[in-house]
């Protein structure tokens, strides 16, 4: 049957019975920068067994004979010096993106902010989802790159809390945008701003670091990472290695920035314990560059998209301590994409083709 075209301009006009949540969920960070909920902080976060991948009893004892006592303490220090009078970064930026994102996406769309660990959790944010009717609802974990430790994690927890639901809705989760062109662009007019004030020897892009092992499990071809040249270029058959996907987001940032081959390296921080974890490290990088003269340094940290303790502590303090240490005289931080107009575009886009 034909409609006539006053009856499709009726239908145009009957509202729309679809509502979509959207769950942005950053890694979390500790209530307060005090000895006790750092403490718990990191027990929650390190006790997943995606993040520390080993069994259980050996997880449990590292992190109640070593990391409770002794790191706790360390790490609560450095997240005094992170502080700010409203909180965490991590928490501030989130919930500045969940205001502005709302505002973007309109009433059809109900945004709501969670933290893998802590709060608030996305046990609290889903039970708010739910009780608003949706009809689907889209996950989007802040990491560009996928890791298991990262956005593996995210995904389980979302599907662990609500497979008892009566009514499931239809869910879609963001896997990665390590190279969507807003991401890309966001970080690019941040070193050109940088750039444009004067020139650097070197870039850096430092990126979270890994367990090698943790890349080795996650490869479903058997053609194994060698963690080498094999992740220079991201196809279909490396397209699950973290490694690789961050030499694309590399691959990219330098092409916008226009970098030459030699301008730049990729290294990979913090990490923790013996284990080998994905090389170059940024701590070994840094003496090599000054050993060749480099004196200044634009750093960019582009495994995550709010300033943190792993932006802000280790690369824009500790990492430039290094470096001069070293003889280098000027290393400069670029900050991340927080709350900035071009993150809420790269979110809108996320949602829209999601
Ligand atoms: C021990 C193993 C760790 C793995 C694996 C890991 C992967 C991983 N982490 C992030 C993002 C963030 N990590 C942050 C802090 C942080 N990470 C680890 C350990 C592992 N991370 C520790 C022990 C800490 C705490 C630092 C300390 O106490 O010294 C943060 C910052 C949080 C903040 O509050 O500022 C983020 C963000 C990703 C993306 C990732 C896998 C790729
Ligand atoms: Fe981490
Ligand atoms: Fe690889």
């Amino acid at each position: 049957m034909m409609l006539d075209s006053q009856e499709t301009s009726e239908l145009k006009n009957i509202p729309s019975i679809r509502k979509t949540g959207v769950l942005i969920v950053n890694l979390g960070t500790p209530d307060s920068p005090s000895v006790p909920d750092v403490r718990k902080y990191l027990r929650e976060f390190l006790m997943d067994e995606r993040v520390i991948d080993i069994p259980y009893l050996n997880r449990w004892l590292l992190i109640n004979l070593i990391i409770a006592p002794f790191r706790a303490p360390k790490s609560a220090k450095v997240y005094k010096e992170l502080w700010l009078p409203e909180g965490s970064p991590l928490k501030i930026y989130g919930y500045s993106v969940e205001e502005k994102l709302q505002k973007a996406l309109g009433e059809r769309f109900v945004v709501k902010l969670a933290m893998r660990y802590q709060s608030p959790s996305i046990e609290s944010a889903l039970t708010e989802l739910r009780k608003e009717c949706f009809t689907d609802i889209i996950v989007i974990p802040f990491f560009p790159q996928y890791a298991s430790a990262s956005t593996g994690s995210v995904y389980k927890l979302v599907m662990e809390t609500i497979k008892d639901w009566e009514v499931l809705p239809e869910l879609r989760f963001v896997n990665r945008f390590l190279d969507h062109p807003k991401f890309i662009e966001g970080f690019v007019n941040l070193g050109k701003k940088y750039m444009a004030q004067r020139k650097y020897d070197h870039v850096v892009f430092s990126y979270h670091g890994l367990p090698e092992r943790q890349i080795t499990k996650g490869d479903v071809t058997n053609e194994q990472c060698q963690f080498g040249s094999c992740c220079d270029v991201l196809n279909h058959r490396n397209q699950h290695c973290y490694r690789a996907q961050c030499f694309e987001t590399t691959r990219l940032l330098a092409k916008g920035l226009g970098l030459k081959e030699g301008e730049y390296t990729t290294c990979f921080q913090s990490r923790l314990g013996k284990t080998p974890w994905i090389k170059p490290y940024t701590d070994e990088i840094i003496p090599q560059l000054t050993a060749k003269g480099v004196k200044s340094v634009l750093a960019f940290s582009p495994s995550f998209v709010a300033d943190c303790l792993e932006t802000t502590i280790e690369v824009g303090d500790e990492y430039k301590e290094l470096f001069e240490e070293n003889g280098g005289e000027h290393w400069q931080l670029v900050e991340s994409l927080n709350d900035s107009d071009i993150w809420i575009e790269t979110l809108v886009d996320l949602v829209e083709n999601a």
